[in-house]
């Protein structure tokens, strides 16, 4: 929806996604827009579990509001323990609880809305924002190649067919930046997997809708990182821009508490020494590789820091913990960006959940990937066989030789010096993208623009 006329008093509406680590870098970035225009109201909507979050991490800017939103969950709901019960109760409720939300945030603030931003999940926001004749502007929290992927969902389907086997090693070279992408990697939903699920439904009408209907999408990325694919879909979509990695463009007003001590633990490390491991907010391995990864961090001798919540620790292998008190450290939670960004780090074993792909890049090391679901896959591919900055396990899976290699590999052997002076590049990149006249700097003061002009 274009403007006609320039606006006094914007009053822009946020809605996020409450799941995964969606609410953190989306917020980032509206606090900073917040900042850069202080007659402008920012209207922030999320849950009150996930808009928490925020507030520990950020200060808020005084033209920032904060609305929380209903869960989706009835009262008196007993869960069933399907998969995803929580994500599709709220997904299912959310046009609704959306619309009224928005109706009281007007009422309270007595501020028409003049743009609409959201989560580029939302399949609904096009419609409200058509109907409030205001333009509709998307944040896509993730990578290129995955918004990418969900883009050409459609033409993935007519080329190679719905239903081919997940571990088909046949490259997508037929689309722009992608061919070094496997079939095997696409995230469930677009070739294979439940094709009718909620979320497999949902990203593929985000897909059609954000081309057809959106004024810009913006992206925790930047355009050196993948340029090919970038320019792919700057010429399809209205307006691309990419605004990241959101961390360094929108850094945190306070730097996490480390209440475990992991900083100081890293201060006593050789450089370069140390392998970090994390598989961020979502993904737990499955038990047994558990001792497959614990195995391997023994017979290697590799120092260790290791995110790990209590009740998972059960899966380690009886004493692991104490005998290797003096060789790593495992904690429920680690300030991950600080850690990844310490000299004693020399690789991450990781999930590569983006954010931790891009925490991984500025703090220039290596990974190891084991990839669970979603756009993971795809971004352990990248990191493998476009950037080659880290290795895949062997097989997909935690297993103690293929640990024990991966380790090897990375800190020891040439391969390992190559890759660190390859991420070493990337961080570079995406450092001088930030400044004035970088590439996600200018991106960013376009947004601020099209918000809020
Ligand atoms: O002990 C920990 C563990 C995690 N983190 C942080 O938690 C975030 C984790 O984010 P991410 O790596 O993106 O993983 P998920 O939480 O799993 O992210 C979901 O959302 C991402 C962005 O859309 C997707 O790429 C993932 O596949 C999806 O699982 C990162 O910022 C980490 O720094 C910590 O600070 N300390």
């Amino acid at each position: 929806m274009p403007r006609t006329a320039a606006v006094i008093h914007p009053h822009v509406v946020v809605f996020a996604i409450p799941f995964g680590s969606h609410v953190t870098p989306l917020f980032s970035i509206i606090n900073r827009l917040a900042n850069f225009y202080p007659n402008a109201l920012f209207s922030f909507f999320c849950t009150q579990k996930a808009n928490k979050t925020i507030f520990s991490t950020y200060r808020m800017g005084p033209n920032v509001k904060v609305f929380d939103l209903w869960d989706g969950i009835p009262e008196g709901y007993v869960f069933t323990g399907k998969h995803q019960e929580e994500i599709e109760l709220f997904m299912k409720a959310a046009p609704e609880s959306f619309r009224n939300s928005l109706k009281a945030s007007v009422a309270e603030t007595g501020r028409e809305v003049t743009c609409l931003v959201t989560d580029a999940f939302y399949w609904f926001a096009p419609e409200m924002a058509e109907e409030m004749k205001v333009p509709w502007l998307a944040c896509w929290t993730a990578a290129a190649t995955s918004i990418s992927v969900h883009f050409y969902t459609d033409f993935i389907r007519e080329t190679y067919g719905v239903g081919g086997p997940a571990g088909n090693e046949e490259t997508l070279n037929l689309i722009p930046g992608m061919s070094k992408i496997q079939i095997a990697d696409l995230p469930e939903g677009v070739l294979f997997g439940n094709l009718e699920s909620l979320f497999s439904e949902m990203l593929h009408k985000m897909g059609r809708v954000l081309l057809a209907k959106s004024d810009a999408v913006f992206i925790n990325s930047y355009e050196e990182l993948d340029p090919i694919i970038t320019n792919d879909l700057k010429s399809r979509f209205k307006q691309l821009l990419s605004t990241g990695p959101f961390n360094l463009v929108a850094p945190p007003s306070t730097v996490p508490a480390d209440t475990h001590g992991c900083l100081a633990w890293l201060d006593k490390q050789k450089p370069g020494s140390v392998a970090c491991i994390s598989f961020g907010s979502v993904a737990t391995p499955p038990p047994h590789e558990f001792p497959a990864l614990a195995e391997a961090l023994e017979a290697t001798k590799v120092p260790f820091i290791w995110s790990l919540k209590d009740h998972a620790k059960v899966h380690l292998p009886n004493g692991f913990v104490d005998t290797t008190k003096s060789q790593g450290l495992i904690v429920p939670w680690i300030p991950q960006t600080e850690v990844l960004a310490h000299s004693a780090v020399g690789v991450f074993i990781t999930h590569c959940g983006w954010n931790s792909v891009l925490e991984s890049i500025e703090g220039g090391v290596p990974m190891i990937c084991r990839p669970f679901f979603g756009d993971q896959r795809l971004n352990a591919r990248t990191v493998q066989d476009v950037w080659e900055i880290g290795l895949k396990v062997e097989g997909g899976v935690l297993t103690k030789n293929g640990v024990i290699d991966c380790l090897d590999h990375i800190l020891w052997q040439e391969k390992g010096k190559k890759m660190r002076e390859n991420v070493r590049l990337l961080k570079e990149l995406a450092e001088r993208a930030i400044e004035p006249e970088g590439s996600s700097y200018k991106n960013f003061m376009a947004l601020a623009e099209l918000v809020t002009s």
